[in-house]
């Protein structure tokens, strides 16, 4: 029978389960960060048990470092503690953990991949949303809880219902320009679908426009997935993917007979059905601005912010929520997004913050000066991101704009690690989320591709891209 993608790991990785109830799955690969590990750690020891296969299991460090002097002590005490909690769990369990000192430390999310530890047809899992990231090399990645890690750490599975199948198809190509990018096709797609539309499911991103996207881009709308409701997004495998992960440092010794099984079957078969399907056409996305307190209140640059009415489309509790959300943004309807100042820009987070984000939006820095009265911070998603980073000058370029250039980390995305804003604070930010208080308590957070950040941040404003492309 055709089978989805999807499927085809799902039966490949399960061990037991009775059909219609959970299904017992093997994980290929856990990874853990400080945040939500150290009571699946205690639970083991309280029960005695060992980390069952500390080879396939890897730990950062990234919710809660410090993004600039990583010698002096970390001010934030709750996170402090999590990272020593981490760090002596790792010594204890025998976890290889690529610590705050570490050349490899960055955003769980992002070290994966660079260090070809995601591979196509594997399960992963991590006890974090974004873990749908890795769904990009045509992996089954998703985020699991706090139990879920301890469960997988004593036993290498986990148990999950089967979630059902949405297809998105993307069709058509991305303006040459680079003006709009992957992150103004995925947040076209929630604002369509909404942050619930893909509740209880897997996407998988298919059709012809998918073929011209880099693994970075596709990266930034699996990532995004989880902001649909989706439990994980995923793409399936091409040239591309296995050329990105040629030659990394922990790929499996008989990676090219890996690549050619997957090139013999990992995709979905021609006639195999979804649950739902919708269909973009990715050549006429426009750069994307989000104006309220989730994904989905998101519009065009070239658009106004809404009036309540106008969002909810006569559903009460939308009505609601567009009115608290303006009130919180501090946003008047009927005003052009292109009329919004910023007073912060972050450019980071495993949503963007990957060499070809920093690359795009250094290209719009480039000779300019970020506006007086806007703070703009640089932060690469690991070590690695930033050190070919500097390699190629972009630490320059961004430091002569004026914009601050940071160590690794999860950082601004969200307040759990000392960058944050300050209350009423407005920032253009490259991250994934923007709920109230998401940046630091009253912060209002706008989300945006890395290209419109960074004009953002010269403009003090936020601007259609595409006129200042041809600029660049
Ligand atoms: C801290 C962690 C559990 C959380 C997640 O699961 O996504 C965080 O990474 C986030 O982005 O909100
Ligand atoms: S960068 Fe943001 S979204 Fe990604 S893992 Fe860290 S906190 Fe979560």
């Amino acid at each position: 029978m055709a089978r989805t993608l999807f499927e085809k790991i799902w039966d490949s990785h399960t061990i037991a389960g009775e059909k219609g109830g959970p299904s017992l799955l093997y994980i290929d690969r856990h990874m853990i960060h400080e945040v939500t590990s150290p009571q699946a750690f205690d639970g083991l020891r309280a029960a005695g048990r060992r980390v069952r296969r500390p080879d396939l299991t890897v730990a950062t460090i990234d919710h809660g470092v410090p993004t600039s002097d990583r010698s002096a002590p970390n001010p934030d005490k709750a996170s402090a503690a999590q990272i020593r909690a981490l760090e002596e769990n790792c010594r204890e369990f025998g976890v290889r953990l690529f610590g705050t000192d570490s050349p490899d430390q960055g955003i769980v999310h992002v070290i994966g991949p660079q260090l070809g530890m995601t591979l196509p047809g594997a399960t992963i899992v991590c006890g974090d949303s974004h873990t749908s990231t890795q769904g990009a090399f045509g992996a089954l990645a998703f985020g699991i809880g706090t139990s879920d890690v301890e469960h997988v750490l004593a036993s290498q599975t986990v148990w999950m219902e089967k979630p059902g199948s949405f297809e998105i198809r993307f069709e058509g190509e991305l303006p040459e320009s680079r003006a709009v990018t992957s992150k103004d096709i995925i947040l076209s797609v929630i604002r369509e679908i909404g942050t619930a539309g893909g509740t209880g499911m897997i996407i998988e991103y298919r059709g012809s426009g998918i073929a011209g996207l880099s693994m970075e881009q596709r990266m930034t709308i699996c990532n995004m997935s989880i902001e649909a409701g989706a439990r994980a997004g995923m793409m399936a495998p091409d040239e591309r993917t296995f050329e990105y992960l040629r030659g990394r440092r922990h790929i499996p010794e008989n990676y090219e007979e890996l690549v050619e099984e997957w090139r013999g079957g990992l995709f979905t078969d021609p006639g195999a059905s979804f649950d739902r399907s919708y269909t973009l056409d990715i050549s006429a996305v426009a750069p994307q601005v989000s104006w309220g307190t989730n994904p989905e209140m998101t519009c065009d640059v070239t658009g106004e912010v809404p009036t309540p009415e106008e969002y909810s489309g006569g559903d009460p509790g939308r009505l609601q929520g567009a009115r608290r959300a303006l009130e919180y943004m501090d946003l008047e309807p009927g005003t052009p997004m292109t009329e919004v100042k910023v007073d912060r820009v972050f450019i980071g987070s495993c949503t963007n913050a990957r060499l070809e984000d920093l690359i795009e939006a250094s290209r719009m820095v480039k000779g300019r000066k970020a506006s007086s009265g806007v703070r703009a911070m640089v932060v690469p998603g690991s070590q690695e991101v930033k050190r070919d980073a500097e390699k190629m000058g972009l630490d320059r370029i961004f430091t002569d704009a004026g914009f601050e250039w940071r160590e690794s980390g999860c950082s601004m995305c969200l307040g759990m690690n000392p960058d944050v804003l300050a209350g009423g604070e407005r920032c253009a930010s490259t991250s994934n989320r923007n709920f109230e208080g998401r940046q630091g308590a009253g912060g209002r957070t706008h989300l945006v591709s890395p290209v419109m950040a960074a004009a953002a941040a010269i403009e003090g404003r936020f601007v259609d891209v595409r006129e200042l492309d041809a600029a660049v």
